[in-house]
Formats: C-alpha cells, structure tokens, sequence
C-alpha cells in the first residue's frame, strides 16, 4: 500500500472524519492507548514504567496505556502535567478510568524507570517547549529509561520535524493510521527511534476526502523499468553524461557508471578529447563521445538517438556549462541538472525556470543540495518539505533536495520523503551517483518524479546494504544490480 503522510492538521481531519462515519473518538483513544501498551510488551521485558501524560488528548491515550499496562502485571506509575480537573472530553473519561495515583510530573521522577511512555505533548504541539515541560523532558532524556513515544517524540512538531525548544529521545515511537512528515523528516526523524504504526480504527477512505500531498517514498510509489524478452539495449535508451575538463573526470564516470548499472542500454560520456582520454583508461562498456562546446551537443544527441542528458557533476561553473545547459533544454531529451549546473544559475535563476517551463517534454530534475538549494532559490521559508515544493514550483521542474531526509517535489505539490538513507552515503562522489541512477532510470523511459524516487530509494539502499563505514561512491554502482534483483522478484 502506498504510504501517505498526514500532518497533524490532515490527521485531526481525518479523526473527524472517521467519528462522523460512526467510530467514536473515545474507541479512536482506546485503540490508541491498547497499540502502545501492545508495543511496550512485546518490545520490553516487564518492568517499572512511567507513564507521563500532558494536558490533552496524547495525555490521554497515555492514561488509557497506563491502565492496561498495569492489567497486565506491570508496576505502572503515572504523572500528569497539569490538573486532572482541567483534561477535557476523552482525555478526562479516560483519566477516570485510571483508578490508580496520579502524581505531579516532574523532573526528579524520571530517574526511576526502565520506561518511560512519553505523552506529554502530540499532534497538539502548538509552541515551544519551555519551563516545567522543558525540565521534564530533559531529565526523561538523561534518565537511563527508554523512552517510548506515544504519536511524536514531545517536542517535535509532527507536521515539519523541527524541535519546539526541546523534545524527547525516544527508543520507539507508537504513530496512528498514518506516518506524519515529522517521522521522516530532520532532526525530528532521528528522535523518533523507530516508528510503529498502529490501527486504530480510523476507515482507510478517509483518505479519498483528505488527498494528501505527501508520501513516503517506497517501492510502491514507483514502477522500476521492467526488460522483455524483445528488448534491446537500443530499447533501454541512451544517457548521455557531460564529463568535467581533464583534471576533473571522477564525477561524470560516477554518474556513467550509476545510469549504466540502474540499467540504461547506453551510456556515453561527452566531453573535451583530452578529458575523454582519462575516461578511456577507466572504462570499457562506457561510450565517449567528443563534446567540446555547446554547439557539438545537439549533433550528438541526433547522431546517438541520446533521450536523457545528465550535466552537472564537476562540470565546472562557467558559461560553457550555463550554455550547455540551455542546450540540453532545447532538446527533447530528458534532463537531470545537477552541482555546477546548478550553481551556475545562481546569478539568474529566472532564466533558467523560463527554459526548463518552454520544453515539450516535462521531464527535468534538479538535484541541489542545502548550499546549492540556497544559491537557486534563496531563503524559502517553511521546512524542508514546503521549501522543496516550493521550488518545484517556481522552477517547473521536479526538485530532489538532497540530505539525510531526501525530499522529492513535483511542481503541482506533490510531494515524497525518502527514509531510507544511510549516514554511510554521506561520502564524496556519492551524489553523482545519484544523478546518473535518476538520468539512466528516464533513460528507460521513468518520468521525472518517478525516475527520481526510485533513484533516490536505490540509492539508500545501497549505503545500507554496504552497512558499514568506509564506503566509497566507486562502490555504490557495484551494489545496484543485487538491489535491483532483490526489488524485481
Ligand atoms: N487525531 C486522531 O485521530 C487521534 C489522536 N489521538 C491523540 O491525540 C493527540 C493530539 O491531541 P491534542 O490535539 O489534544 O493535542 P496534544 O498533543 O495532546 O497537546 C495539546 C495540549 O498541550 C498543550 N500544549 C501544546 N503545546 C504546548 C507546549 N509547548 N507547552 C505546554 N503545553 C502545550 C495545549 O495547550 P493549548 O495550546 O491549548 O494552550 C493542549 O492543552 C495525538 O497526538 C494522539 O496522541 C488519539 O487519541 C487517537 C486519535
Ligand atoms: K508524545
């Protein structure tokens, strides 16, 4: 199933949605609290647990959780921030329905837990972080409990990942229908621990009524290229990849040798005869192709029936670049810009979003990361996710906004997070990579979004699958091909 993302706001939505269809909030808040107390039993061994509860409705799926904690045999303490006689609707049903103390949450008690529930604040995060709250928080975080976190870790806002003053470290999160944007997204994404979706009852269809923008990115988002029996690399396409001068190759052969293992039929570096020269002494199923100026790219692209151009990476920021670029875009080939063919623009930006909305054929990425983000489109305000659709927008093209949360924007708004990155990618070169994997995938004919989700996707896996320090971008093209055995079958 195709994961959608709700923000807070969308998953309220959806509540009011499902109590209208005939599910009643209190069921919702049960099923909420049963999905943690499942989730600590069968995670944990039985042991002292905290369970501290805030002043709406994430306090209140804690009392719930409390309650069928301690049926089940376990030493339940529960302290409340603020007064019992001030929780409202559920939340004040449910903590009469707790027959045990409840104490004043404060620092000091944090100390004396293997587990602490964390539901002091939830989808209603409406402000920083501070005073009281704050002190709580802290003291839960250098408590040696593990702390398991009821929607959100307290203090991440849900809806952008950021942290209101502070927020909660925890060992697993407990999230309900949905993923929220905050569970992908940094630093809120790396407090989260790892995030456990429960059931609780809300209809599926609410999402018709709802149509989020936002999705995880995962393999059912996108459709990998699939080869016939027929096939032949001519039906593969062709990807083209402009190589940097003499001293600067490494970065193009990257890309080459990502779209040639994402499996394009054909892959040509284009470039000056003496940069072709070094290129020659590394490669062998890679073609080369001289391109010295601008003017040498559109012969080449009809003469090699090339369908996908990547530029950018160690392209070098100069008019020739710039003028490649708008080159490329008169074409019909499909269009990965990456580094320098970013940079390049920062000048003018307008010209380049004006060349990229002319094409025919709408399939453009560009791929900057938080430095070349900045450079083209300046400050955007919002977090990560507004400011990639933003963009996306503004230029016409898809945006791939690069970092450990990998955020994929359409221009209509659409939108994917991808989580599965690996700090090991973290590497020089392995970006290239990358901008080679998303030019060979529309090489074989994946739009720009698609092509790009499962690049990035990919692309994460490898580091993973390398799964220890040390990695080099020279081995992430080696690792695709089992990658893309495993998600064929
Ligand atoms: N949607 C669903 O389908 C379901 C949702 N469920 C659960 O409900 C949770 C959302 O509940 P919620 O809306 O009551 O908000 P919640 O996070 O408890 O906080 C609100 C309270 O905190 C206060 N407050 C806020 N920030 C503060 C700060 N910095 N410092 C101090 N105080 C602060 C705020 O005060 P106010 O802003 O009103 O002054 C208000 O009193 C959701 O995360 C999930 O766990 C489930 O039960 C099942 C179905
Ligand atoms: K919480």
């Amino acid at each position: 199933m195709v994961q959608e993302l709700l923000t807070p706001r969308e998953m309220a939505r959806a509540d009011q949605l499902a109590v209208a269809s005939g599910v009643p909030s209190l069921t919702l808040m049960e099923n909420a609290g049963q999905a943690i107390a499942f989730e600590v039993v069968s995670h944990l061994p039985l042991q002292p647990v905290l369970v501290l509860c805030g002043p709406g409705n994430n306090g209140g799926d804690g009392f719930v959780a409390a309650r069928l904690l301690e049926e089940r045999g376990w030493p339940v303490r529960v302290a409340l921030l603020g007064e019992k006689a001030d929780l409202k609707g559920d939340a004040a049903l449910v903590a009469r329905r707790w027959t045990g103390p409840i104490e004043q949450a404060r620092p000091e008690i944090c100390m004396d837990f293997g587990v602490i529930v964390d539901g002091l604040f939830g989808a209603g995060l409406s402000r920083d972080v501070d005073g009281l709250a704050a002190e709580i928080v802290r003291a839960a975080n250098n408590s040696a409990a593990e702390i398991v976190a009821i929607d959100v870790p307290s203090g991440v806002d849900g809806a952008t990942g950021q942290i209101r003053g502070v927020a909660m470290e925890a060992a697993f999160t407990v999230t309900f229908f949905r993923c929220k944007p905050g569970h992908l997204l940094q630093p809120g994404a790396a407090l989260c621990g790892k995030v456990l979706l429960a059931d609780i009852g809300i209809p599926d269809a609410v999402i018709d009524e709802i149509e989020p923008l936002a999705f995880e990115n995962e393999r059912l988002l996108w459709t990998l290229p699939r080869r016939r029996v027929d096939d032949h690399k001519f039906s593969s396409g062709h990807c083209l990849v402009i190589s940097g001068d003499a001293l600067h190759t490494g970065a193009a052969r990257l890309s080459a040798l990502g779209a040639a293992r994402i499996g394009a039929g054909l892959v040509t570096l284009g470039g000056a005869r003496d940069a072709l020269l070094v290129h020659a002494a590394h490669l062998t199923a890679i073609m080369l192709a001289e391109c010295d100026r601008p003017d040498d790219l559109r012969p080449l692209l009809d003469r090699r029936k090339i369908n996908a151009i990547v530029i950018g990476p160690a392209a070098g920021v100069s008019e020739d670049t710039r003028q490649l670029v708008l080159e490329a875009l008169a074409s019909e080939a499909s269009i990965v810009l990456d580094a320098d063919a970013i940079s390049t623009f920062a000048q003018e930006p307008d010209a380049l979003f004006a060349a990229i909305k002319a094409r025919k054929n709408p399939n453009v990425v560009l791929t900057p990361h938080h430095g070349e983000f900045s450079r083209l489109f300046g400050e955007i305000a919002g977090c990560k996710l507004d400011r990639a659709q933003a963009a996306a927008k503004r230029s016409g093209a898809v945006v791939l906004y690069k970092g450990a949360d990998t955020v994929i924007a359409r221009p209509d708004g659409y939108v994917a997070i991808n989580g599965s990155g690996s700090p090991n990618l973290a590497t020089a070169g392995s970006g290239d990579v990358l901008a080679g994997m998303i030019g060979g995938l529309m090489a074989q004919g994946m739009n720009a979004f698609d092509g790009a989700c499962a690049a990035a996707y990919i692309h994460g896996l490898a580091g993973r699958r390398y799964g220890k320090p040390g990695l080099i971008a020279d081995d992430l093209p080696g690792i695709l091909p089992d990658i893309l055995f495993e998600l064929s079958i």
